[in-house]
């Protein structure tokens, strides 16, 4: 593979590799050493870019997404000047939003990046022996709770305003009989070469672990280089099948499905919408296309933009602006959220949230976190949501979050198709 040394997307004083074999991740991966500075451990992987940090040398004041635009600016305007000459910490905040807009997000400038990932503090597997799962709230549950979304969507009809989508997820605890390691949960989903691979760290949890947001997602919020804004978002979905026909009958239904466009069109129609303010020259193909991953198929849709003012625009702002996308809450988005709040019954915390990088000259890229564990000490809680939309059944709903679940779960060594 072709492996080449690009500027970071304009950070000056930050270069990644670009492409690569992964020979070097094995070997540091392997290598183990405690280094006490991988608490604050970052990484984000995608098919363009590898960013691995250590450290936390500042955190951005923590707030609520509508001012997280302003607060990485006033971050970035305080910060002294490098005076280290030799690696002189990365101009740069990673972290991760929260799916509640109100909630406090996590964001810090880390002490130094590279391209190469952080040595994992243990060499083994996950551990693999003596998990336990449990559905919190059981299948029969959610089902119940996609009917009742259902419902509310008819109920909408006559009223005020119209509840087209509503994404309700479940979550799955996972009890290990030991700590889970979460550099060696990262390691194993690479088996998902498509998907943006993060490891996110998130603050002590209760008993003094870190807490830390694993997943390996397909899905982009939105990304900023100079002028150029980039947008991919998935909704409509269905699961993949090891046998190849199955397969590609399951992917030409999903093309073919009217409800599964219409899901679709609900996000891209928002996306379009909040940015055309922003943007000259926005464009999204007329149909979406199909995306896959190792367990999943999706509609995709790539939407493209160049900012009126690139120089005042924020890739923080553009996330901060479209997060939540009707692809993980629904439409209309005020409403979406007060019923998954109704049915859900428990805080979704990071998962539906975004994880991603900006920098000093507002450049960067968030990814949705889907396809996540958040990993604290022995436990993993894993989620999993679906669109709900006229014409959803319950039933497949919770098929699908069961195939969205399989990501994780394979990474984990836990083979348990029917959840
Ligand atoms: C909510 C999730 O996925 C989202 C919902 C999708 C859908 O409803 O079809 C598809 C991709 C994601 O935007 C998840 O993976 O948990």
């Amino acid at each position: 593979m072709d492996v080449r040394t690009a500027e970071f997307w304009g950070a000056p004083d930050l270069s990644i590799q670009i492409g690569g074999d992964g020979a070097s991740e094995r070997r540091t991966a392997e290598q183990g050493g405690g280094d006490s500075s991988l608490d604050w451990a970052f990484g984000l992987t995608t098919p363009e870019l590898r960013l691995f940090t250590t450290g936390m040398r500042r955190r951005l004041t923590p707030g609520p997404a509508a001012t997280l635009g302003e607060r990485t600016r006033r971050f970035f305007a305080d910060l002294p000047p490098a005076t280290e000459t030799k690696a002189p910490s990365p101009r740069l905040l990673v972290g991760a939003l929260p799916f509640d807009r109100e909630a406090e997000d996590r964001l810090f400038l880390p002490q130094r990046a590279a391209n190469r990932p952080w040595a994992s503090p243990r060499a083994g597997a996950v551990p693999l022996r003596g998990m336990r799962l449990t559905s919190q709230p059981s299948r029969a549950h959610y089902q119940q709770a996609v009917a009742r979304a259902l419902e509310a969507m008819r109920a909408s009809r006559d009223g005020p305003t119209r509840l087209d989508k509503a994404v309700l997820s479940r979550s799955l605890l996972v009890q290990a009989d030991a700590p889970i390691d979460p550099f060696a949960l990262w390691r194993d989903l690479k088996a998902d070469p498509t998907a943006a691979r993060f490891l996110v760290p998130l603050g002590q949890g209760q008993d003094g672990a870190m807490r830390r947001l694993v997943g390996a997602t397909p899905e982009l919020l939105v990304s900023k280089r100079g002028p150029a804004v980039l947008s991919h978002p998935l909704a409509g979905s269905a699961r993949r099948s090891a046998d190849l026909s199955q397969d590609e009958a399951a992917a030409q239904d999903l093309l073919a499905s009217e409800k599964d466009r219409r899901e679709h069109a609900l996000v891209v129609e928002a996306i379009m919408d909040l940015l055309t303010p922003w943007c000259s020259d926005l464009r999204a193909p007329p149909a979406p296309a199909l995306v896959s991953t190792r367990t999943m198929w999706h509609l995709g849709t790539r939407i493209e933009g160049r900012l009126h003012r690139p120089d005042e625009t924020s890739a923080a702002d553009l996330a901060a602006l479209l997060h939540p996308t009707p692809a993980v809450c629904g439409s209309p988005r005020d409403q979406a959220a007060e019923l998954i709040r109704d049915l859900e019954g428990y805080d979704r915390g990071f998962y539906a949230g975004a994880v991603g990088w900006t920098n000093a000259s507002g450049d960067g890229a968030w990814y949705v976190s889907l396809r996540c564990a958040e990993v604290c000490g022995d436990q993993a809680r894993l989620y999993a949501g679906a669109g709900v939309v006229e014409g959803s059944d319950p039933a497949a709903e919770a098929d699908e979050t069961s195939g969205k679940f399989q990501a994780v779960l394979r990474a984990l060594g836990v083979d348990e198709a029917s959840l």
